[in-house]
């Protein structure tokens, strides 16, 4: 079953079109990602699926309703999380508090008073802690964590809200060899609850842990299907031996 529907997308900035006529489907639970080379509207379409733009034509259906014009916090409130490229942990505070930070955004304030509640929001933040290889590093300020560490607690923020989708853009930018292979181990258990929309320029990276790509070239969806037919693609390879 389709759980975000692109369809006919558009964007334009000014007089540049950085998006036509883009056709996305993901399913539930699968992990779908987005490739293809610099500046061919990877993140143009990621940040319109978070509503952190607004499409100029075309519509977005996720989870059944219409989200085309929704805002990005009413997007948040249907089931989907976003981590960007950019930072956004809070660095003079700890990792434990960051992500109970993240954990108690999903909580209705009156929740927040009652000592159970605060119990259960203990447990959820130390098992997100324990998932995300965190566990040890709770009382360090969150500043002063390696960069792949920095990413990990943001997924594990990202993942605090129960998501249905999470959109991840660049997750594995500035990771060592071997924190890039952890962070796929990381990902890969979200799976039995949420699907994954991830830009990525590691190929063998996002090969490994997609079931589905999308290749977007000069604002236009070149090629979309699972990793090997993806693989076996003349056009994407054209693409890829003579642009990237
Ligand atoms: N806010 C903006 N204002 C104007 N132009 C923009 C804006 N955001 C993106 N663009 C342009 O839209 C096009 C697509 O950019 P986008 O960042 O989506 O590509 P990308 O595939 O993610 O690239 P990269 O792999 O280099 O990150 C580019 O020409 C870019 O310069």
């Amino acid at each position: 079953m389709a759980l975000l529907e692109v369809r006919d997308l558009g964007k334009t900035f000014g007089a540049l079109r950085a998006l036509g006529g883009v056709d996305v489907t993901v399913r539930a639970r699968s992990f779908h990602g987005l490739i293809g080379p610099n500046g061919s509207g990877k993140s143009t379409l990621l940040k319109a699926i978070a509503g952190a733009h607004f499409a100029s034509e075309g519509a977005i259906a996720f989870d059944g309703a219409d989200i085309t014009t929704a805002t990005p916090a009413e997007r948040a409130k249907r089931g989907l999380s976003l981590k960007f490229q950019i930072t956004a942990i809070l660095p003079e505070l700890s990792v434990y508090d960051n992500v109970l930070l993240a954990v108690q955004a999903d909580q209705p304030l009156w929740t927040l008073l009652r000592s159970k509640s605060r119990a259960a929001l203990h447990d959820e933040v130390l098992e997100l802690l324990e998932r995300f290889l965190l566990a040890d590093l709770a009382t360090d300020l969150a500043g002063e964590l390696s960069h792949g560490q920095q990413q990990w607690l943001e997924i594990a923020m990202a993942m605090a809200v129960k998501p249905k989708l999470l959109l991840l853009d660049e997750p594995t930018g500035g990771m060592s060899p071997e924190e890039r292979r952890v962070t796929g181990e990381l990902l890969m258990p979200i799976k039995e609850s949420c699907a994954l929309v991830i830009v990525e320029h590691d190929l063998d990276f996002i090969k490994d842990i997609c079931d589905h790509l999308t290749v977007l070239d000069q604002g236009q969806v070149l090629d979309d299907g699972t990793v090997a037919e993806i693989e076996r693609s003349s056009r994407v390879q054209e693409v890829y031996t003579t642009r990237v």
